[in-house]
């Protein structure tokens, strides 16, 4: 691997503290990080080094998913780090920066390779990509990358004119659009699933599969995150992108996932979901916001009550939506997709519902037999679940549904942040989003946020721990089916 520098912007916040330092740390000490590694943090308040590495050593220890208790490789980690106060808006900053930069560089043998990590709010995103480019960080004699937070754009309009800044400054393959549920290990496990089990890649297609359903509920609320939050709702926070993506992963047929083949794949089927107009949107899109209810045991305040949010907020805290793909493979197949806060469970899961055999009725017993699942557990679970049918020989050969189950719950599998950033040291772009999917994901999502303006998808309530509205329910009854 390059050796290089890491500069991180943002680097007294929230996401460094709990993701990207125990994740850096990790691949330390799992050896995949270069040998010569220069790591420069920035924020806004000034501090010495010292004082920055005893908040990186603090993260390790709250949110290190192995205790850093090698007292040896947590120093020779923490040397790694140092610290210049910056602010972003300031361009003369920018020049303190390349200076340490450059230091270290100089003292570590190290050519002007450099990674930009942006983890700050995202006006700041253009700012500090330009401020980059014009600064000098930004023209060394190496190679240059971006890593860029999500959310990327708050509308179609935003995102492309985001977009259009970003370029100024780094070429599209310069740029790694983080989607951390792109570097969840089961997400990139589709590939292997589906090709790797001859059983499996003969069903994955109209033909054999009746409906597709993408779910990530969640039992937290709102958290401490009003302010971005009820500004953006479930359809921008998870539909937009991590839920679209997850259609793109499941969608794609690809026996090969170079970096090439895999975004070329994406977007072939990003491109391939048909839009809804506002007035469709109301026939195909559930929204709905929790209110006062109970979750896991515990009295739990509605949406409207939590703290920053408006009394009179009409923002969604759930969705569900019902695409259809134009792509042979999937003609027919209607994808449905929900994602919620406050709902019963933490789940994050891809079902996949196999059309029933014909003429297998005499078996049941029943007019249905009930069908065959492909449940894909991403997360907190990880593994495949095959619901099957089969005789029950202790109750008088009654057909019944059985699981057979792999999951890998309780190992020790990476985190998302630490498969990312390590592909983004390698410079492999192959889970990262495209600027075409972001695009293309905004223009689904544009005339939805048309309607959800105008009001012409009503706004159900659905109170914290159940599993949402109803109507989100009554959107697969009308197809004849229901939720996994
Ligand atoms: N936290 C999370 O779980 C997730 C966050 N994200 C995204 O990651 C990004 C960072 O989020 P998060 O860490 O939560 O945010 P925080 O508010 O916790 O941290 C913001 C960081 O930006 C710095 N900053 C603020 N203003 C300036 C400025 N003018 N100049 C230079 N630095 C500045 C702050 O430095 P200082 O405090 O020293 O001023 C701080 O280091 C956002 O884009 C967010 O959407 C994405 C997914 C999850
Ligand atoms: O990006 C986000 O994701 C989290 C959910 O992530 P997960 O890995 O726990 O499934 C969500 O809570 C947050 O609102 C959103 O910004």
């Amino acid at each position: 691997m390059d050796a290089m520098t890491f500069v991180l912007f943002g680097a007294t916040g929230d996401l460094a503290k709990r993701k990207i330092f125990p994740a850096l740390y990790r691949l330390y000490i799992d050896g995949k990080t270069p040998e010569r590694f220069s790591i420069v943090g920035s924020g806004r308040r000034e501090m010495n080094d010292a004082a920055f590495r005893q908040q990186v050593e603090q993260s390790l220890t709250a949110y290190s998913r192995r205790p850093a208790d090698d007292r040896s490789k947590v120093d020779a980690f923490l040397e790694l780090f140092r610290y210049c106060a910056a602010d972003a808006s300031v361009g003369t900053d920018y020049r303190k920066l390349l200076e340490l930069v450059e230091k270290r560089e100089g003292e570590q043998n190290i050519p002007q390779n450099r990674l930009f990590y942006l983890s700050v709010a995202p006006d700041f995103f253009d700012v500090i990509a330009l401020h980059i480019a014009e600064s000098g960080l930004g023209k060394g004699s190496g190679w240059k990358r971006l890593i860029i937070e999500k959310p990327f754009g708050h509308d179609l309009k935003s995102a492309r004119r985001l977009n259009e800044k970003l370029s100024q400054a780094f070429e599209e393959d310069e740029v790694y659009r983080i989607d951390h549920y792109l570097g969840k290990p089961m997400v990139q496990n589709l590939e292997a699933l589906e090709y790797a089990n001859p059983v499996i890649q003969a069903l994955w297609n109209n033909h054999y599969i009746a409906n597709v359903q993408i779910t990530a509920s969640e039992i937290v609320g709102v958290e401490e995150r009003a302010g971005y939050y009820d500004t953006s709702g479930a359809i921008r926070d998870m539909f937009q992108n991590h839920m679209l993506q997850l259609l793109m992963m499941i969608a794609m047929h690809l026996p090969h996932m170079t970096e090439r083949d895999v975004r070329a794949g994406k977007r072939r089927i990003v491109e391939s979901i048909r839009c809804v107009s506002p007035e469709e949107a109301g026939s195909s899109v559930v929204r709905g916001q929790y209110v006062a209810g109970e979750v896991q045991g515990k009295a739990v305040p509605g949406y409207t009550d939590e703290p920053g949010v408006a009394p009179s907020s009409q923002t969604d805290t759930f969705v569900a939506a019902r695409l259809w793909l134009d792509d042979p493979f999937w003609e027919g197949v209607p994808f449905y997709i929900r994602t919620g806060k406050r709902l019963k469970e933490k789940s994050t899961r891809i079902v996949l519902e196999f059309k029933n055999p014909r003429g297998a009725m005499h078996l049941c017993g029943t007019e249905q037999c009930d069908p065959n699942l492909m449940i894909i557990e991403i997360s907190p679970n990880v593994g495949v679940v095959l619901r099957l049918n089969s005789k029950n020989l202790l109750q008088e050969g009654k057909l019944e549904p059985i699981m057979v189950d792999f999951c890998a719950n309780g190992k020790d599998i990476p985190e998302a942040y630490e498969i990312l950033l390590s592909d983004a040291l390698q410079g492999d772009a192959t889970f990262f989003a495209h600027w075409n999917e972001v695009e293309q994901s905004w223009k689904w999502v544009q005339p939805v946020l048309e309607a959800f303006e105008r009001n012409l998808v009503p706004l159900y309530s659905y109170p914290a721990g159940s599993n949402g509205p109803e109507a989100a329910g009554r959107l697969l009854e009308q197809d004849g089916f229901t939720w996994w």
